[in-house]
């Protein structure tokens, strides 16, 4: 049974979803705005919160933001419409558990919470379930991928793993520790970019009772838990600056001492991060030490995102539906010719974590043997491809969903760089600023 709290301004779906789930056994507290949600969060400290990302004035990153300063393990799941898939992304980088998109589907709610639950959302010892399972894409990136790993995973290097989010980098990470000699010993992740600036140090180091306000017992730190394995820094770049330098010397002492202790403890862990950001622009910009970032980059593997490895594609959506049959008890054998071209066409801004909830809501939906196109999220379905059969395209318009896919398609690229993108496109700024005004596209 987890508890679990529910923040959405619709009282029936809040009601719906609360009778749904004390079905299935857990005990759960709704509210229907952010300071209901902020009043709950303070009382109770919950397993789960379930946001959507919408409400009135606030919205699920507030809700987020109060749930994990309460707890950062309380596991955070954002409620979305396909419009704002870029910001649920936001939400993961921020440290939410993971997005399912509306019109939300209970069963698929059940399924992420129950493949939350035992993966207290960080520290994990490595366990060889099917949730890690690590798939080999076919692509000539995920081949190099594959043979970074396996140079890297003997050595005790260091190793920066960079890509967008969703990409797989924490699955590298875990590759590279079952691969190594340390697999037997803990695979321990921290998600810096939901760790608070004031408790960094505790976690990474532990701390004795009574060294400050709030340390109400003697709390052991990731270094120790991870001694003889892994230590993984998921959102490294999140890190504080200050932070920063006592984890650079806890690594290159190989020793750390408890905050409030003078005793020294020798640790072996080896250390591999993650970053979605530039680490070498933010030491040009002094936001990350520069003493650290060589520390760190004895290795790096770049993890692409899916759209420029469209060969792995169809490797995980295979994957991924075998999954969702197991969990949901179906039977679905494989993708229609037009599904499988519409995901080919579509850009996957959220990457595999896009594609495997794409897939497990496809599942829940589809009725016959094969995911059909409608089966997709809707904006999986190309707009070129939705309009090819609509009697009213003329030459204007098709120009104009050109024109708009290309500058989306370019946004995407350069993570929403305006000045990137205007150079790429051949435009200055302000056309493109206007071009984003007329076709509605949000970049913020
Ligand atoms: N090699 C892989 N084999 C199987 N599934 C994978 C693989 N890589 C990624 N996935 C799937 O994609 C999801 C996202 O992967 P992961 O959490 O590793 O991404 P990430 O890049 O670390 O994301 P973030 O930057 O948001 O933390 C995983 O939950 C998993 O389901």
């Amino acid at each position: 049974m987890a508890k679990i709290l529910v923040v959405d301004d619709d009282s029936t779906f809040c009601l719906m979803l609360k009778t749904f789930l004390v079905r299935n056994g857990h005990k759960v507290t709704e509210a229907f705005s952010f300071d209901d949600a902020r009043q709950a969060i303070q009382a109770t400290t919950f397993d789960v919160v379930l946001t959507d990302f919408r409400l009135p004035e606030k919205s699920g990153m507030d809700v987020l933001a109060e749930a994990k300063r309460k707890n950062r393990d309380t596991i955070v799941i954002v409620m979305t419409g396909y419009g704002d898939i870029r910001m649920a992304v936001k939400a993961i980088k921020q440290g939410a558990y993971d997005y399912v998109t509306k019109p939300v589907n209970p069963e698929e709610i059940l399924a992420t919470i129950n493949n939350a639950l035992p993966v207290s959302v960080g520290k994990t010892p490595e366990t060889d379930t099917d949730a890690f399972t690590f798939i080999e894409g076919k692509s000539r990136y995920s081949q190099e991928v594959m043979r970074y790993i396996n140079i890297v995973a003997p050595t005790n290097l260091s190793v920066i793993i960079q890509g967008d989010s969703g990409t797989g980098k924490e699955f590298v990470a875990r590759q590279i520790h079952r691969a190594s000699k340390r697999n037997s010993k803990p695979f321990v992740a921290i998600d810096c970019g939901a760790l608070p600036r004031e408790l960094a140090a505790s976690e990474f180091f532990g701390h004795i009772k009574g060294s400050f306000t709030g340390a109400i017992a003697d709390k052991i730190g990731q270094f120790e838990v991870a001694n003889g394995g892994t230590l993984f820094l998921d959102e490294i770049g999140n890190l504080p600056y200050d932070v920063q330098v006592n984890l650079l010397r806890a690594i290159q002492e190989r020793k750390i001492k408890r905050i409030g202790s003078s005793k020294e403890i020798p640790v072996d862990v080896r250390i591999i991060v993650a970053t979605n950001e530039d680490l070498l622009e933010m030491v040009n910009r002094g936001t990350f030490r520069e003493d650290l970032y060589h520390r760190l980059n004895e290795f790096t593997i770049r993890v692409a995102p899916l759209a420029e490895r469209k060969d792995d594609l169809m490797v995980y959506a295979q994957w991924f539906l075998n999954n969702a049959n197991r969990e949901m008890g179906k039977n679905i054998h494989d993708f229609t010719p037009e599904a499988i071209d519409a995901m080919l066409q579509y850009s996957w801004p959220g990457n595999l974590r896009e594609l495997k909830n794409a897939i497990r809501r496809a599942v829940l939906l589809e009725q016959s043997s094969s995911i059909t196109v409608e089966s997709l999220p809707t904006e999986i379905v190309s707009p070129s491809q939705k309009s090819s059969s609509t009697k009213t395209d003329n030459l204007k318009n098709t120009k104009e969903k050109a024109e708009q896919e290309l500058i989306i398609a370019t946004l995407e690229k350069v993570k929403y760089n305006k000045t990137k993108a205007a150079k790429l496109l051949n435009i200055d700024r302000k056309t493109l600023y206007n071009k984003l005004k007329q076709y509605g596209i949000d970049t913020d």
